[in-house]
């Protein structure tokens, strides 16, 4: 018998897929989640798309400066907050993730309180829009130079190793940081050192207006990884359960010491790059409404409703419970004011340098 942490062939030249477009299984092995858990998946799936136009809405309305929007990125992240252990592996993320953020249980105070730079936001409102992280759940804060996290994210793994944790560090990016010399030199480290670290491309075929085909002339992401000597797998990051099975496998590898892998989730962006983005310059509306059809949602929710776990009447209401979560959220995190200018100058060394006491005794001058 195949063991579940070697279902997967790494390199395939399709992506893996194990749900049909009409919603069929087509895993070779039995589905082991039970009915909470996939409904939990497709609440998750939703929530991140109900945060997404949450976002939008934030950002039109002026109340913040910055939105990357993730429609159409539902199916990976959530399935990646799912193959972890919560609160124990650790992720460094890049600034597309705010599904995984919330399917990872960031609540929508903090995440809120982010994007609006009050003090919910538990990093005192010092980073851009979409720059979240959470010390409760190994939310590495993230960074905005493209690829920069990665090096990091090894050196957690090395170090993990190193002190026998059992934790593994999951770290996300875009196809765009897979051209970067931070990435190369990052999954380079940890595979040399067998570390305990998985990393995911959500490929979605787009770095701002460069597309695949111009900025690498690799065929896959996946195969990236030859160059490594680890595994990697190509898997349909449209298909919430492949991108789940996939990452999870490679998560308890990892854990189990045979090092890293890379994992290339294919998906796509619905909206622009950006709230200071227009893709209509760079991209024909056919190819967006022809990646639309294969929506991760629609594909999840044929699947359910196949085995009697989806009806209209369930949608609705759970639109309704997430919408006032987080509208919750959106009013405590605004209710918790303003972040306090001179916050900037806190929490940088153990002892605050002259140069910095003068710029904040500037600066309370003007307040
Ligand atoms: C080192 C560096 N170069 C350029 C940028 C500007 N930049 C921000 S996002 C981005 C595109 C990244 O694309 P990709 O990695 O595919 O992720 P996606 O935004 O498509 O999810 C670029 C070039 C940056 N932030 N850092
Ligand atoms: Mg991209």
């Amino acid at each position: 018998m195949v063991k579940d942490t070697h279902r997967f062939q790494p390199f395939t030249p399709e992506p893996i897929r194990l749900i049909g477009e009409k919603g069929e299984w087509l895993g070779d092995f039995p589905l082991d989640l039970d009915e909470d858990k996939l409904r939990r998946l497709y609440r998750d799936m939703l929530a991140a798309r109900m945060l997404d136009e949450r976002y939008t809405i934030l950002i039109r309305t002026g109340k913040t400066s910055f939105i990357a929007p993730s429609a159409g990125h539902e199916a990976a992240q959530v399935a990646i907050a799912h193959a972890i252990r919560r609160g124990f592996d650790w992720v460094f993320p890049y600034y597309r993730d705010h599904g995984l953020a919330l399917a990872l249980g960031i609540p929508p105070k903090e995440l809120f309180g982010q994007m609006l730079a009050t003090q919910a936001d538990p990093n005192k409102g010092r980073q851009m829009p979409e720059h979240p992280g959470s010390k409760a759940l190994n939310y590495f804060t993230v960074a905005s130079p493209i690829a920069s996290h990665v090096p990091p994210a090894a050196g957690a793994a090395i170090s993990m190793k190193l002190q026998g944790t059992g934790q593994v560090a999951v770290c996300t990016f875009g196809d765009g940081a897979t051209s970067e010399g931070d990435w190369y030199a990052g999954i380079n480290f940890a595979a040399v050192q067998g570390a305990p670290a998985v990393f995911i491309a959500e490929n979605n075929f787009y770095a701002i207006s460069v597309d695949y085909r111009h900025q690498t002339h690799s065929p896959t992401i996946a195969e990236k990884a030859h160059a490594f000597g680890i595994p990697g797998y190509l898997v349909d990051g449209m298909d919430v359960l492949a991108s789940y099975y996939v990452v999870r496998e490679a998560v308890e590898r990892a854990r189990m010491g045979e090092g890293p892998s890379l994992v290339e989730l294919r998906v796509y962006r619905y909206g622009p790059h950006s709230s200071a983005d227009d893709d209509s310059r760079y991209r024909p509306r056919e190819e967006v409404e022809a990646w639309r059809k294969r929506d991760p949602l629609g594909r999840f929710q044929r699947f359910l409703e196949e085995r009697g776990l989806w009806n209209l009447e369930w949608e609705e209401d759970l639109k309704a419970e997430i919408r006032a979560e987080l509208e919750r959220g959106l009013k405590e995190a605004e209710e918790a004011g303003a972040v306090p200018p001179e916050w900037m100058f806190d929490d940088i060394l153990a002892e605050k340098p002259w140069h910095l006491k003068r710029q904040e005794a500037l600066l309370r001058e003007e307040l």
